[in-house]
């Protein structure tokens, strides 16, 4: 590692220090507001506003019930557990909750009528919550997922919601005990989510969210505990839990319009790193299927026994240097070559004999020809040979020459020397007549006439005119 290397990541370590300690210190903000409210403003400074307060609980009913259908969908969707319980929480928050809203203008006769409703809603919160934690990873198939449950927690919820209302109707007892407990309880659970999280090592861009809420839905219950109905606290204890709420909704929502799972949704960086590999993946995938698919174009155009052009390539080779001839006017040439009574050869020493008289036609074809001829397997025992820039006369020394040159050459296979001779057909290129097969049936035409004519020969076209 040199110093420069170093040096980035001794900054990269400070900078990844410092967004943990940003993010630590903006989940435990609100205490100091905690402190200041309860140590500045007098207890008995209070700000009663009944509508007010309808409005914002109908507020956060509304968007917890929007919540509740969003993570519902997440959760059919994904089939991820927790999910599931997170549902419940949004879900019970919004019916248990409901009531500490429209029972407000109530709270003048009887206070318990809807204060009772606010710890009761967080209570079932926060243990909906830690339950969904510790379901943390559960998955099920999305297809086995039914709203049975949901009626079921609905079904308690309201029975929930029904005594509550029936015990502070019907008592006369002191309930704060019960709200400080109900508190308590509340901020121990929201608190055992955030453990959960960091003991699991749950990471990520929503549980990230998530655990600040959390910890802002804790510091709320306390900011609650220590209040009293109407005084400051106590709307500071409401603006910190909508604070948390509003995180989560933004989390749940980010969730829902993107992957709809908490599990598998990214922060920025995981994001960068992830295609960072996926892009390094799709490049090596790029490159081997370039390497494979210049072997396929390699092996669809080559003969797989002499390594020269098969038929198909040598045709559309041909094709380009007739277009060539055509522009620049010039001669061209073909023989078609096929070796006499081959059958013999696979007869007498067998077919790898024969084999190796073709892949040998083939080296000594080379000595013979330029380079820029192009030779090709057209056949079994047939080869092509195009010759560009050549004029008949100097085509028919090349196949004199090719013909005698492999006449003279026996193969050797296994000690036992094997006699060969070519017959050849040899046509020259007729501008605006011919197409490749036209011009290939002749040179074949020609080919058969030098069989006929008794084989190890050359047989050319004779244009008219020509004495034979
Ligand atoms: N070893 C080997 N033999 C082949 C291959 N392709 C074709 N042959 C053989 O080539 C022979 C061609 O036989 P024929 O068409 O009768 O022609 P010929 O024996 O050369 O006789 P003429 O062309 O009339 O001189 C057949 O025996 C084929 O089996 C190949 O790839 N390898």
């Amino acid at each position: 590692m040199n110093q420069d290397q170093i040096k980035h990541n001794a900054v990269k370590l400070v900078a990844s220090g410092y967004i943990r300690l940003l993010l630590t210190t903006l989940a435990l903000l609100p205490i100091l507001l905690i402190l200041y409210i309860d140590s500045e403003i007098a207890p008995d400074d209070v700000f009663i506003a009944h509508t007010f307060h309808v409005i914002a609980i109908t507020m956060a009913v509304l968007v917890s019930a929007f919540l509740s259908y969003i993570t519902w969908r997440c959760y059919v969707a994904t089939g991820e557990v927790l999910l599931k319980w997170l549902v419940f929480g949004f879900w019970g928050f919004t019916i248990v909750y409901a009531p500490h809203g429209f029972l407000t203008h109530h709270g003048a006769d009887n206070v318990w009528l809807f204060v009772l409703f606010g710890p009761a809603s967080r209570l079932v919160l926060s243990f909906c919550f830690l339950v969904a934690m510790l379901k943390f990873g559960e998955m099920i198939k999305p297809e086995q997922t039914t709203s049975k449950g949901l009626w079921v927690a609905t079904a308690i919820f309201v029975v929930i919601s029904v005594a509550i209302y029936w015990v502070a109707k019907s008592t006369s007892l002191d309930l704060n005990w019960w709200l400080l407990l109900a508190e308590y309880v509340s901020l121990s659970m929201f608190i055992g989510s955030v453990l959960w999280m960091l003991v699991q090592r749950i990471r990520g861009y929503i549980p990230l969210l998530y655990s600040i809420a959390m910890v802002w839905f804790a510091l709320s219950c306390w900011s609650f505990s220590i209040a009293t109905v109407w005084d400051h606290q106590w709307w500071l204890a409401h603006i910190i839990f909508a604070a948390g709420f509003l995180l989560l909704s933004y989390g749940v929502v980010q969730a829902f319009l993107t992957t709809g799972s908490f599990k598998t949704i990214y922060s920025q960086s995981d994001l960068f790193k992830q295609i960072i590999q996926e892009k390094k993946k799709t490049e090596r995938a790029l490159q081997e299927l370039q390497q494979v698919n210049q072997k396929l174009e390699q092996l669809a155009a080559t003969d797989s026994l002499t390594g020269i052009a098969n038929r198909r390539e040598f045709m559309n080779r041909a094709e380009e240097e007739i277009s060539r001839a055509n522009r620049n006017g010039t001669d061209l040439s073909m023989m078609v070559i096929d070796f006499d009574q081959f059958k013999n050869v696979n007869d007498e020493y067998g077919h790898q004999a024969g084999d190796k008289v073709l892949k040998e036609f083939v080296r000594l074809s080379k000595e013979i020809m330029r380079p820029s001829d192009l030779l090709g397997r057209i056949g079994g025992e047939e080869f092509a040979l195009l010759l560009p820039e050549t004029e008949l006369s100097s085509s028919i020394k090349v196949a004199e020459r090719l013909r005698e040159y492999i006449e003279d050459s026996p193969v050797t296979y296994n000690n036992q020397t094997i006699n060969l001779t070519i017959s050849i057909g040899l046509a020259q290129y007729q501008p605006k007549v011919d197409t490749v097969k036209k011009w290939l049936h002749r040179a074949d035409q020609l080919l058969y006439q030098a069989k006929d004519k008794g084989r190890n020969r050359v047989e050319v076209e004779r244009s008219e005119g020509d004495g034979e």
